[in-house]
């Protein structure tokens, strides 16, 4: 037998020949919205806890200090009335808990996904690879498997689940699907990022400050996109890149594991939040950006596009501060910060839609705000960094 080609051309004909780029973006939110004014009024209500006056002072401090102005989460104070132990600080909840959230995660994620393969407006059967992250749950087969069937994609779909992963995991799912476009000819893939705050809401606690921080900033979200490399610009509907994704790195801070975590419970997801957040980001940023840019021969970081998680408005000032970036370089950041609150991974999606939209808009010739280079920040337990270096395209498109 001849066999007429070689490992090598193998090898080459399975990759792709471009770089990966977004080609839609879809987001969604549950229904009920809470708006941050009366947040500490209906917290300290649902929970029973009026008489821990001083707590409630402080929370309202914090909520005002949060640049918060409303956010979505399917909680309701009828859900907590039948789930009292959620209500209490530490009481054991965690069945009814990941109860909700199995429907909840893959409801949410699977109508950002439909809106992200609208947009795309290709078949859904040319969907080749599946990457689903939430923090809310961990089981098998997993939110993965139910946006799948949701969805109605092919069972041999290549799904890949990030569970427990936290905020940073907004990068850390383009990461992958920079890889999986670009060493599979033709893949595209599904990204599905879906929050929920029913694995996290719990009483107030006077020894335990950080739990009030998070309750202040959570909120539930989904966001979706679809990447693939080579879009075909021959179908009758096109494919249009949104942003391409230049490179994608992560790193974790030195000593810095105990300043943000998150432990699942008999009562739920403990996040524990330490006050050198915002400083550890700000001061380690710089480090990021460097090994990122250098090779491209970037070093103003006033001339990038920005993509911040909004972990909290102390982290996008001190960012912000250090780095010496003008007012309007996180405006986008910001925006979903006070119009969403801290969605977690789902947060840097918002963002990047928020910026193309605006973007065209405002008649700015490239989807990142007029722009060339852009950078996506994910921060997240570790303490994790995830990094990406986008590239925008013409609005004109
Ligand atoms: C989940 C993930 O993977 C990724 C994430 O996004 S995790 C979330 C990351 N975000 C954070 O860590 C929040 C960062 N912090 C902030 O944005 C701001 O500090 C804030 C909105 C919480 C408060 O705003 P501020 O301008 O700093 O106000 P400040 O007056 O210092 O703080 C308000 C009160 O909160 C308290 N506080 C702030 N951060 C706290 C913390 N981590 N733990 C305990 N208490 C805290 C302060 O002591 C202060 O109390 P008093 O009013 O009684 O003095």
């Amino acid at each position: 037998m001849v066999v007429s080609t070689t490992v090598a051309e193998i090898f080459s004909a399975q990759r792709a020949h471009g770089i990966a780029n977004v080609l839609a973006i879809g987001t969604s939110v549950p229904e009920n919205c809470y708006y941050q004014a009366d947040y500490p009024d209906f917290y300290f209500r649902v929970t029973k806890s009026e008489h821990m006056t001083d707590l409630k002072e402080k929370f309202k401090r914090i909520c005002d200090k949060s640049m918060v102005k409303k956010r979505y989460m399917h909680l309701t104070e009828d859900i907590l009335k039948e789930n009292p132990n959620m209500c209490k600080f530490m009481a054991p909840s965690l069945d009814a808990r990941l109860k909700m959230v199995t429907t909840q995660v893959p409801k949410l994620g699977k109508e950002a996904a439909i809106n992200a393969i609208e947009e795309w407006g290709q078949p859904k059967s040319k969907i080749t690879h599946l990457v689903v992250c939430t923090t809310a749950s961990v089981r098998a087969p997993g939110a993965d498997n139910d946006i799948r069937k949701l969805l109605g994609l092919e069972p041999s779909v290549k799904r890949y689940m990030l569970y427990h992963q936290g905020c940073n995991a907004g990068g850390a799912v383009l990461r992958l699907a920079k890889d999986l476009a670009e060493n599979n000819a033709g893949a595209r893939v599904l990204i599905v990022c879906s929050e929920t705050s029913l694995i996290t809401f719990r009483g107030p606690s006077d020894t335990h400050v950080d739990s009030l921080v998070g309750h202040a900033l959570f909120s539930d979200g989904a966001g979706a996109m679809i990447v693939g490399s080579d879009p075909n610009a021959t179908n009758l509907v096109a494919e249009h890149p949104i942003f391409q994704i230049v490179s994608a790195s992560q790193t974790v801070l030195p000593d810095s594991e105990n300043h943000i975590g998150g432990h699942t419970r008999e009562v739920g997801l403990m996040v524990n939040l330490s006050k050198e957040v915002a400083s550890l980001v700000s001061k380690n940023i710089e480090k990021s950006l460097d090994k990122a840019f250098t090779p491209i021969g970037i070093s103003d970081w006033n001339s990038l596009f920005w993509i911040a998680h909004p972990g909290g408005p102390a982290i996008l000032d001190q960012v912000e501060q250090k780095l010496g970036l003008k007012e309007d370089k996180l405006r986008a950041s910001r925006y979903v910060l006070r119009e969403y609150g801290n969605m977690l991974s789902t947060s840097v999606t918002f963002i990047l839609d928020e910026m193309r939209k605006r973007s065209k808009k405002e008649g700015m010739k490239t989807t990142g705000e007029g722009l060339e280079w852009g950078v996506l920040f994910g921060f997240g337990p570790g303490l994790t960094i995830d990094t990406v270096v986008l590239h925008s395209v013409p609005t004109a498109v």
